[in-house]
């Protein structure tokens, strides 16, 4: 299993290309499997979630042609299999999102449960009973879902109100809808910025999709959906993390490429706390720490346009080398913490109540051996290990893999001391 080593202590300069959203990427990857036509995917970013994916599409009969290393030409018109198997699923969550496409074109789809994972329990009960709205039959049989319209007829439009936001969930009824009979309308729908994306490309194939971006989107079915070209928004939570990055090593770097827009809500804190971030252009951030201890400020996770739970982990980091207490409430996942206890073999004060975690600051950090256990605490070790005296020694990197894009070779190459040991 591989590992970094990372020598911390150096503060980071230079630029930065931030990679497409990985976020984005894999709904857009599997919206490919509504039509027979080709889709193009540019800037999807080499991880290894898409990877999996594109496993998965081509298990399916699909087939995807990488021209470049970040161009996908995905063809699904000779779609054989219906099934998302067990073994991929676990390793993804996100496979889920080829259930919605599937059942839209094809009328069945067998999908394993995804079951919990490092952060929480992660039910998909909501992007079930929007189907059955939808007209599916959905049953439970050996761990698997299996998802069928009933008479070969398709699904049909109608109104869904989530009770909770969720953003795979809105994103696979969004697909699902776009082939049903007549009209959707969902409410209390996700408003992160990669929904809008997909449904920007979904529209791009002749889909018929308003709303996006706000908790209100309505789709207006059609007969069929034909091929598109689309490019993937900039990954807001890899930019988040560089900006802490910069902020935690005292450093100063420029962030080429991202969507400052998409980060209000990150940028404002970061601000808050006496991090330096200047918009230099609509696509390019400069990013400075200063001198002096950051100041402690408390935040909560919320969804988007609100703090994301996905950069909850990395301003933990950040609070450890803050004046003062920061109270860090996570309202998404009832059990996104685990990176605080290897912060604190490091050296960090952090207490966990319940879904608070209050880091009392600023504390020195030292190197120690620690273990990533998901993606964002992966990243949050990365950081406290850059700001670290000594060595810090990361088990478990291929969580990070998941979805940064050669994480390490971007540090290194504005200064950090990192290495990957297989
Ligand atoms: C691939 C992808 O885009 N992943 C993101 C997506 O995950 P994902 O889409 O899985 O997260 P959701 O937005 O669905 O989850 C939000 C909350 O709703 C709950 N829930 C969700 C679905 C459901 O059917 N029932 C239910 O109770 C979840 O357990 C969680 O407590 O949004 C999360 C929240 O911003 C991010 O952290 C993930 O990075
Ligand atoms: C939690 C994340 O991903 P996933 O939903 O795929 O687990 C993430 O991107 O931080």
């Amino acid at each position: 299993m591989d590992k970094f080593y990372i020598q911390g202590g150096r503060e980071l300069r230079g630029q930065v290309r931030i990679s497409g959203a990985k976020n984005s990427a894999l709904p857009c990857m599997a919206a490919a499997l509504l039509t027979a036509e080709t889709v193009t995917l540019h800037n999807v970013p080499y991880v290894r979630d898409c990877m999996t994916l594109r496993r998965l599409l081509e298990d399916l009969g699909a087939t995807v042609l990488t021209p470049e290393l970040h161009t996908h030409k995905i063809n699904a018109a000779h779609v054989e299999l219906f099934e998302a198997p067990y073994d991929l699923v676990k390793t993804m969550r996100a496979s889920v999102l080829v259930l919605g496409p599937l059942v839209a074109r094809f009328g069945r789809a067998r999908v394993s449960l995804p079951g919990g994972c490092a952060i929480g329990t992660r039910p998909i009960d909501l992007h079930l009973e929007g189907l059955r709205q939808l007209g599916a039959e959905i049953s439970l049989e050996a761990g698997y879902v299996v998802a069928r319209i009933p008479n070969g007829e398709r699904l049909r439009g109608t109104e869904i109100e989530f009770s909770k936001v969720t953003v795979t969930g809105t994103e696979n009824l969004m697909m699902a809808a776009t082939l049903a009979r007549g009209k959707t309308v969902l409410r209390n729908a996700a408003r992160e910025p990669e929904v809008s994306d997909l449904a920007a490309l979904l529209n791009r194939m002749g889909a018929r999709v308003r709303g996006a971006g706000t908790s209100v989107i309505e789709i207006e079915g059609v007969e069929a959906l034909g091929g598109a070209e689309h490019r993937i928004i900039p990954d807001r939570i890899e930019t988040g993390t560089f900006l802490v990055a910069a902020a935690i090593t005292r450093g100063e770097l420029e962030l080429k490429d991202c969507c400052p827009e998409h980060l209000t809500a990150t940028i404002e804190q970061l601000r808050e706390v006496g991090v330096t971030i200047e918009e230099l252009d609509q696509s390019t951030l400069r990013v400075a720490g200063h001198e002096g201890a950051f100041i402690a400020r408390d935040v909560v996770t919320e969804p988007y346009p609100g703090f994301p739970t996905d950069m909850q982990a990395q301003y933990m980091a950040l609070m450890t080398q803050a004046e003062g207490e920061a109270r860090i409430t996570e309202t998404i996942f009832e059990n996104r913490f685990m990176h605080a206890a290897e912060m604190r073999r490091m050296g960090a004060r952090i207490e966990i109540e319940g879904r608070t975690a209050i880091v009392h600051g600023p504390t020195r950090l030292m190197g120690a051996n620690v273990q990533a256990s998901d993606l964002r605490a992966s990243a949050s070790l990365v950081l406290a290990g850059l700001a670290a005296e000594g060595e810090t020694v990361i088990d478990r990197v291929y969580h990070i893999d998941r979805g940064y894009e050669r994480i390490e070779d971007k540090l290194r190459a504005v200064g950090a001391r990192i290495e990957r040991m297989r």
